[in-house]
């Protein structure tokens, strides 16, 4: 038990104010407290500039609706009142409210973070900003391309107990490879009973396998009624990047165990950023409550899928078919493996510096494209500079 004993926030009279403003139904309320400009007829005024997107209503689902879309609209712990949900500034947001959190609030909690490398850039520098402590271990199998499984499992073997485990749901940034349901089932079980905590981090739901299936991890922890915290971003899946709109859900074993956390996270968001952008989320509010909306959002989210597919394979079919590189070092197989929105070539820093300097494409150095960014028109010129830098410096 992590949540258990975590004890209310103190209290906060403005947030206390505006509850009780806002509970307030007297046909007299004269709210002079929270400092938002509101207009003549005491609402919350729109400017007429952005009127234009029809986006007048407010956004009081967001976060239930945000929930359901990672645990399902049938989860237990959603029903039961288990889930303590925030808005944040998206997933970075999330999980740097969630690291807060657990560095303050959690007192039986090993202050060990666990990170499978490579891994997403920011995750280290955010929990050692936060004096968490990270610990590393290899996720993944330069030669299949897969999950270093055993790596994995070794860590949560030996981690004392009570460990925090970052865990990309979907979509691994960089490595493009993720666990089978299988394995999450396997890491499901060894980690609940070795008292260990799943942090997950969801910042690509909907771009790998769909909606549902990127969810798989998420869901078969809650199915065994773990704890657990969960950062969630929509960013990419609906291409609200610059709205900032993600959430925070952190799952207690008890009703009165969440409303003490969600306090918590109030006061956390409280002190550092006030409160979340309202915009972005009233646009995913009105998305997921409207079936036609939703219904177009999976389809859009398919083709994105299937444009992405497309062009990983094809890219793979250049480099090995066209250019001979299966036979190459490197192990070109394991673009065709990949998972989402990226793939992790066998390149190095030397030639991703090379492919940038001479060809003007980019790619992190260690060798992680976005294939969003190729397109039917540029896919033999990038697979030609590859085929190209590589030959040149082997
Ligand atoms: C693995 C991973 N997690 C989280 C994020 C955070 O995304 P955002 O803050 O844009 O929602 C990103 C974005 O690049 C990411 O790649």
């Amino acid at each position: 038990m992590f949540f258990q004993d975590v004890k209310q926030g103190p209290p906060d009279p403005m947030y206390h104010l505006k509850v009780a403003a806002d509970q307030d139904t007297n046909i007299n309320k004269v709210d002079l407290g929270v400092g938002v400009y509101r207009n003549e007829k005491g609402q919350y005024h729109e400017l007429g500039v952005l009127k234009a997107y029809e986006i007048t209503t407010g956004s009081p689902e967001f976060l239930q609706k945000a929930s359901q879309v990672i645990f399902g609209k049938d989860s237990e712990f959603l029903n039961n009142g288990q889930i303590a949900s925030v808005q944040t500034i998206s997933g970075t947001g999330a999980i740097h409210i969630g690291a807060l959190f657990l560095r303050n609030s959690v007192p039986n909690l090993n202050k060990s973070i666990y990170v499978g490398t490579p891994t997403w850039g920011n995750y280290v520098p955010m929990f050692n900003l936060l004096g968490l402590e990270v610990q590393t271990y290899n996720y993944y199998d330069k030669e299949t391309g897969e999950v270093e499984f055993a790596s994995l499992l070794a860590a949560v073997r030996t981690a004392p107990k009570g460990s925090t485990f970052v865990l990309q749901a979907c979509c691994n940034n960089p490595t493009a490879s993720e666990l089978t349901e299988q394995q999450w089932r396997t890491l499901a079980e060894e980690m609940t009973s070795r008292g260990h905590l799943p942090f997950f981090d969801i910042a690509y739901q909907g771009l790998g396998r769909g909606l549902d299936e990127d969810a798989y991890g998420v869901r078969h922890f809650a199915s065994l009624g773990s704890e657990m915290i969960v950062a969630q971003s929509f960013a990419k899946n609906l291409g609200l990047y610059g709205e900032r709109v993600g959430a925070l859900h952190v799952v207690a074993s008890t009703k009165e165990a969440a409303a003490a956390v969600k306090d918590q996270l109030r006061c956390m968001i409280r002190w550092e950023f006030s409160s979340s952008p309202a915009y972005g989320s009233r646009l995913v509010d009105l998305i997921l409550s409207d079936p036609e909306s939703q219904a177009k959002w999976h389809v859009e989210l398919r083709e994105i899928r299937e444009r992405l597919e497309r062009n990983r394979q094809k890219l793979f079919h250049q480099l090995a078919n066209v250019h001979k590189h299966e036979q190459t070092p490197g192990n070109w197989h394991i673009i065709k493996r990949g998972q989402g929105l990226f793939s992790l070539l066998p390149l190095t820093p030397t030639q991703c510096e090379a492919l940038k300097r001479d060809y003007h494409i980019y790619v992190a150095p260690n060798g992680r494209m976005n294939i969003s960014g190729l397109r039917e028109s540029n896919i033999n010129y990038v697979a030609q500079s590859i085929d190209t830098v590589v030959r040149s410096s082997s």
